[in-house]
């Protein structure tokens, strides 16, 4: 097959991890640290030759894309597979050259594009219907050569066929498909596993890899990954909005003359820097004009991409009020759900976040009794051992940890734009894992008890007392009549 990689895909993977912070709203930012030289980066040739020629840095993976037929129980299963081995002159073998290429990580994956090395129209349609925008999405879970004991370690390993099952059994059946970054299981082999971390550590040698990341592998054992659909922008004429809705309504188990919400609460306490401060998710979902434009005007710069020079920033947050808003009922151009679908989506995902846990981290977490909180804990006895509400508060954490992607680009005719928006990272969050679940509960404990949703913390002098969040605004809006 004819290998020249396909350019336009590749510039806008790139131009998007240039132009965007990719991390978004999350705490942590690329190390500015420049590259120390200039490299040359090869194209992919899939030739032996070229390949032994050149000693120019590789910035990618070059694999091959199967679907390998299993007996199983009820027949046949179709699994894909990504492997580095061209077992293309097999008899009856089907491969799809494709090139792996770094988008972006967090605590817990990596994140690459997939590129067909050939022509798209030369695909077979089952295997375009596998790869064609969509990322593969691998966990990590190995300490590097590089790793020195300073770096932040990822959460602990959960294979990507766990994080599929967890997607299958409990998220899928609560959502739209539209309303999903989807996820299908893929088998990876060892040696695409070795040739992207690879790629990690020359990106830390060449400076690039961001600094809290250093240390950490994709789990070498790893043998699975996921595709997922990917929202990156697809060309010059469209811009990702990335944001954390987080906790959509009060904690449960927040004081009822709250003047914070639990995100504002939490994030006050943490003295997160101005840039970081997250939206009021509160204030998001009130479907109040003033509310949603102002807090959609506040997002932090990294919450969206760079805009081509057409867009403005303001119309992109005119078009996003509108869609957070819930009172336009125009069709979005998507032909599946009118204009405002983000207020009907944020409104869903409230009261599932409701729904699975409607008593609070302080009454489901299981405390052993050396808790400060002993009392407490034994007043809830029968709560805590129930197993369904322990499961139901790990899915709710995650419910209020997702990321919500909005992918918008402008018809050229009618200058209108279109919006695509979906939830990612549902990784399952069990509150059997002891750390996590004490974490929660310290958290929960801490806001209750440091006054930090009443508003009343002990300050540092001159530290001024941060007020944005919904519930102060109304409850002094209450209070001036
Ligand atoms: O504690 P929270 O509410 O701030 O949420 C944590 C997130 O913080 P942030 O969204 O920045 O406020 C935090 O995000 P960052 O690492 O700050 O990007 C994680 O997502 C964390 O989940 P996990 O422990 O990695 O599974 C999240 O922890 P969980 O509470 O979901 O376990
Ligand atoms: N479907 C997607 N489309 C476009 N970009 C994506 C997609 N999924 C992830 N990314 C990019 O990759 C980054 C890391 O992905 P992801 O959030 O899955 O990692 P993580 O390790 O789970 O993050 P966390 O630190 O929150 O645990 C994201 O911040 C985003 O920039």
């Amino acid at each position: 097959m004819g290998c020249t990689h396909s350019s336009e895909t590749t510039d806008s993977i790139s131009e998007y991890q240039s132009k965007a912070n990719l991390t978004g709203l999350k705490k942590e930012h690329v190390d500015e640290t420049p590259p120390q030289e200039t490299h040359e980066q090869i194209s992919a040739t899939f030739n032996d030759e070229d390949r032994a020629r050149t000693t120019a840095r590789i910035d990618f993976v070059s694999a091959y894309f199967t679907i390998e037929m299993n007996a199983g129980p009820q027949g046949l299963i179709a699994t894909p597979r990504i492997t580095t081995e061209d077992q293309a002159s097999l008899p009856g073998f089907e491969a799809t050259p494709v090139i792996l290429r770094f988008v972006d990580e967090g605590a817990a994956n990596v994140v690459w594009s997939i590129e067909c090395a050939g022509e798209w129209a030369t695909v077979l349609p089952t295997h375009q219907s596998f790869l064609r925008k969509k990322l593969l999405r691998l966990r990590k879970g190995t300490k590097s050569p590089s790793f020195n004991g300073t770096q932040t370690s990822p959460p602990p390993f959960l294979s990507s066929q766990d994080v599929y099952q967890h997607y299958n059994e409990n998220i899928q059946p609560i959502f739209s498909k539209h309303e999903l970054v989807e996820q299908t299981l893929v088998q990876v082999s060892e040696d695409v596993i070795k040739a992207c971390n690879a790629i990690l550590d020359t990106s830390e040698d060449y400076g690039e890899r961001k600094r809290k990341r250093w240390g950490w592998h994709i789990e070498h054992t790893e043998r699975t990954g996921l595709l997922i659909t990917s929202m990156i922008p697809n060309d010059d004429d469209s811009i990702l909005v990335q944001l954390k809705p987080k906790w959509l309504a009060q904690s449960p188990g927040a004081p009822p003359n709250a003047r914070r919400c639990r995100t504002c609460a939490i994030q006050t306490f943490r003295r997160t820097d101005k840039d970081h401060l997250p939206v009021c998710p509160l204030a998001l979902v009130s479907g109040k004009q003033r509310l949603v434009h102002d807090t959609l005007s506040n997002l932090p710069k990294s919450a969206i991409s760079a805009l081509p020079p057409f867009m403005e920033r303001s119309e992109v947050v005119d078009e996003l009020t509108t869609f957070f808003l819930g009172n336009d009922h125009m069709d979005s151009g998507l032909g599946h759900e009118p204009k405002d679908y983000g207020h009907k989506l944020l409104l869903h995902l409230r009261a599932l976040q409701q729904q699975f846990d409607p008593l609070g981290v302080l009454k489901v977490v299981r405390i052993e009794s050396e808790d400060r909180n002993a009392e407490l804990a034994s007043a809830n006895q029968v709560k805590m051992s129930d197993a369904k509400l322990r499961r139901d508060l790990g899915l709710a954490m995650t419910l209020r940890d997702c990321t919500l992607f909005i992918k918008m680009w402008k018809d050229g005719e009618s200058e209108r734009f279109h919006l695509d928006a979906r939830l990612a990272d549902l990784d399952p969050k069990s509150s059997e894992d002891g750390e996590r679940s004490r974490r929660w509960y310290d958290a929960e404990l801490q806001l209750v008890e440091g006054g930090w949703y009443e508003g009343t913390e002990e300050l540092e002098e001159g530290v001024a007392t941060h007020e944005k969040c919904m519930l102060w605004n109304s409850a002094k809006e209450a209070y001036d009549g």
